[in-house]
């Protein structure tokens, strides 16, 4: 486990999750990693991937964290943050959220010393349609958030927003207002609003607010920039209060709730591996690899097996996706996989037209004419493409006896079999089965294979 966890904890260090938590984090997973079951058709180090994905999740508080609404209208939401943070349009993308929600809303301005901030929110109230409250720069504050609540009372207003004037830095005059309007407005939520790209002051700066304000959340702004979303982890774990919203773009309408699994995937960086081990995980059955397993070392694979196998990888979505979630396979193109998943369901079509002896005993198929024209008939498919499975299907379980051999020689089968296997499925219609040469995806397939030691496939034992 020792190289494939400094992976991990290289990844979270570039994902900008702080040392403590990254020291905390990798010393736990190898903790629990230690006893757990091994999925068949998973590399174990896929699969300890996974494992910190499960517990990153757990850390970002599992699910996702709603607004808490008040029993008695309005519900206050105070927004506080540092200045650029984009915590005036986070006021505008929410106000948008609640109004979808069916919520009626209002925003209050309370930037008085930034002219242009309450400008800014008057607009953005305009362009999502929520009447914005402000009386310009005279009154203080606390004064102008005291009115506004008056204001959303009496007109029966569900939910009122409070932006607040930032600093360049945390300092104790935007703290004692922040504290003072807490005081007045007894709100709902008090919610941060982090830039996703802060990277490791997003500690300091979450811990000083909740310290001196008292959060109850945050929203994270500007995940469609280039940071991995470290910062995420550290909310949660220095405030213990969770991450409600993110903010994706300059528009009202790219906010969305924060969803643990998304943004731990995205600072692992490795959401390919991740959901080919939850696919791998859902849909290769412990007893058909078991079964399939027997029959490899039997030599007894039939069309049966085959179908089943089509369905194993449909299953596991398209072909497409399936391809395109080996490490590597990313070049191939759309064409290529739209051939290939075509070739699996004319398969399909033929197998299913088979009767169940002829599924189970294909020499039955191979020996009669009769029986190819009728599959022939009922696919929709010619005589040739008949012709042609069935030689797959013996050259399936001459492949099959290899692999065999090769475990007997204590080599696991890997997925690059599976993919060789699948090939079987293969033919294009009208077209000769041996090309001189690898195709494209064949080659890049098994280059995989060989660079990268692709996932182990089903059958193995580990
Ligand atoms: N790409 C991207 N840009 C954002 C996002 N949220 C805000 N911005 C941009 O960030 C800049 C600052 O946003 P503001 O809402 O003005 O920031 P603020 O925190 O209110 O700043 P002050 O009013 O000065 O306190 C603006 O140009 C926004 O368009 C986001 O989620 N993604």
């Amino acid at each position: 486990m020792k190289e494939p966890l400094q992976d991990i904890r290289r990844a979270l260090l570039e994902a900008d999750v702080s040392l403590p938590v990254v020291r905390k984090l990798v010393g736990s997973i190898a903790e629990k990693a230690v006893g757990t079951g091994v999925i068949r058709g998973v590399r174990p180090d896929q699969q300890l991937v996974k494992v910190v994905y499960d517990e990153l999740i757990s850390l970002m508080g599992g699910q996702a964290a709603h607004i808490e609404f008040s029993g008695t209208p309005p519900t206050v939401i105070l927004m506080a943050g540092l200045q650029g943070v984009g915590k005036t349009t986070a006021c505008g993308k929410l106000a948008l959220y609640m109004k979808k929600k069916g919520k009626s809303c209002m925003l209050v301005a309370t930037d008085i010393y930034r002219p242009a901030a309450i400008e800014q929110l008057i607009t953005l109230g305009k362009q999502v349609e929520v009447p914005v409250f402000e009386a310009g720069t005279e009154l203080s504050p606390v004064e102008i958030a005291k009115r506004g609540l008056k204001e959303a009372k009496e007109k029966g207003t569900d939910v009122l927003i409070v932006d607040t004037a930032g600093r360049l830095q945390v300092d104790a005059t935007m703290m004692d207002e922040l504290k003072q309007m807490k005081k007045v407005l007894n709100p709902n939520e008090v919610l941060l609003v982090v830039d996703a790209m802060t990277g490791q002051e997003a500690a300091a700066l979450v811990s000083a607010f909740n310290l001196e304000v008292g959060i109850t959340g945050a929203i994270m702004t500007k995940v469609d920039g280039d940071s991995r979303g470290g910062a995420a982890l550290s909310v949660q774990e220095v405030s213990g209060k969770p991450i409600k919203f993110v903010g994706e773009g300059e528009g009202m309408n790219a906010l969305e709730l924060f969803y643990p699994d998304r943004m731990a995937s995205r600072i692992l960086g490795m959401g390919d591996v991740l959901s080919f081990v939850e696919k791998a995980q859902e849909s290769m059955m412990k007893e058909d690899a078991e079964d399939m397993q027997k029959k490899i070392m039997e030599a007894k694979y039939d069309f049966n097996d085959y179908l089943k196998q089509l369905n194993a990888l449909a299953r596991m979505g398209s072909m497409g996706g399936v391809l395109k979630l080996i490490p590597g396979m990313n070049k191939v193109t759309p064409q290529q996989i739209r051939e290939a998943e075509r070739s699996l369901s004319i398969a399909e079509a033929m197998i299913n037209a088979m009767t169940p002896e002829e599924r189970e005993d294909p020499e039955l198929l191979a020996k009669s004419p009769v029986r190819r024209k009728r599959v022939a008939t009922e696919s929709g498919r010619t005589e040739a493409q008949v012709g042609q499975l069935i030689s797959q299907l013996y050259q399936m379980r001459a492949q099959m006896k290899n692999l065999a051999a090769r475990m007997q020689d204590g080599k696991m089968p890997g997925l690059e079999d599976l993919e060789e296997l699948s090939k079987g499925a293969k033919l294009p219609p009208g077209t000769a089965r041996r090309k001189k040469g690898k195709s494209e995806l064949q080659k890049q397939l098994s280059a995989i294979g060989n660079k990268q030691s692709a996932p182990k496939g089903f059958g193995s034992k580990n």
